[in-house]
């Protein structure tokens, strides 16, 4: 079925003893779509990210990526499925004893079986499709200034060619000019490679520069899904602060206010 979601979440519930993050919530993310999650702290963004990805098991629902249940699939097939996705953490997590090579490397020991020169060069690839230098290839974590570790995080998330990627927060931390610039990239890439994109971020001007559609959790659900402009008549406190506040207008998603 051509229009089926890749993503799709059904009455998912996760709980952390009493603490409950999420009850009854459903999502839908589709082809090729950049989907932007969007919430205040602490409604589950990363938490919501970790279930899709089987990293976190929720209390009930179901989850459903590329047509494949998450949690009741064999972990074999678990590992097929796993390869078809790839994600970035949100602080980059790369391995600080490994080259940026060896980073991008790693997944590609773990799920295939490829001589070393030709994992070699596919990870030169993709760094060099994320835009990093060539001599970045060679440095550890630590020699990396935090945009071009973004950078090597995102090179990682798309070792395997995924179909999806799940990007935590990927512009948290840089200053705006690196922050459009990986925005563009995102953009880019999603473009050249196919990617559904599943952007967890709380930048306003990367919802408006990179993502075709908004979800927005609140009250432990998925209040309200849509375009950018769909969020401006939703009649809820923080949608409305959120979208039609000062940082709105700077990030152009509401028209400047009349002098
Ligand atoms: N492993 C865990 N154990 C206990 N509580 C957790 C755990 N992981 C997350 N939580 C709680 O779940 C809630 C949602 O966390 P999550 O990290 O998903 O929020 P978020 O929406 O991504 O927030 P932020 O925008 O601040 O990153 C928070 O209250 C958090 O404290």
């Amino acid at each position: 079925m051509a229009d089926a979601p890749v993503i799709r979440v059904r009455g998912l519930v996760t709980r952390f003893g009493r603490h409950v993050v999420h009850d009854g919530l459903d999502l839908d993310v589709r082809r090729g779509e950049v989907l932007g999650v969007v919430g205040g702290s602490g409604t589950g963004k990363s938490v919501l990210l970790r279930a899709i990805v089987g990293l976190l098991r929720p209390a009930e629902g179901q989850i459903e990526v590329l047509g494949q249940s998450v949690r009741d699939t064999p972990p074999d097939a678990y590992r097929r499925l796993r390869r078809r996705w790839g994600v970035m953490f949100q602080d980059g997590a790369l391995f600080s004893s490994l080259t940026v090579r060896q980073n991008v490397e790693a997944p590609m020991r773990e799920q295939l079986d490829l001589p070393p020169d030709v994992m070699r060069t596919l990870a030169g690839i993709k760094v060099r499709m994320v835009g990093l230098p060539e001599d970045a290839q060679g440095k550890y974590p630590s020699e990396l200034s935090g945009g071009m570790r973004k950078r090597a995080g995102f090179a990682r998330a798309i070792a395997l060619d995924p179909e999806i990627v799940f990007l935590d927060e990927p512009t948290a931390g840089l200053d705006p000019i690196g922050a459009a610039a990986f925005d563009r990239l995102i953009r880019q890439l999603r473009d050249a490679l196919g990617l559904t994109v599943f952007l967890v971020t709380h930048d306003l001007d990367s919802l408006h520069a990179v993502c075709d559609r908004v979800a927005v959790l609140a009250d432990r659900r998925v209040l309200a899904i849509g375009s950018i402009a769909d969020m401006l008549d939703v009649d809820h406190p923080w949608v409305r602060e959120y979208f039609h506040g000062p940082r709105a207008r700077a990030a152009k998603i509401m028209p400047p206010e009349p002098a």
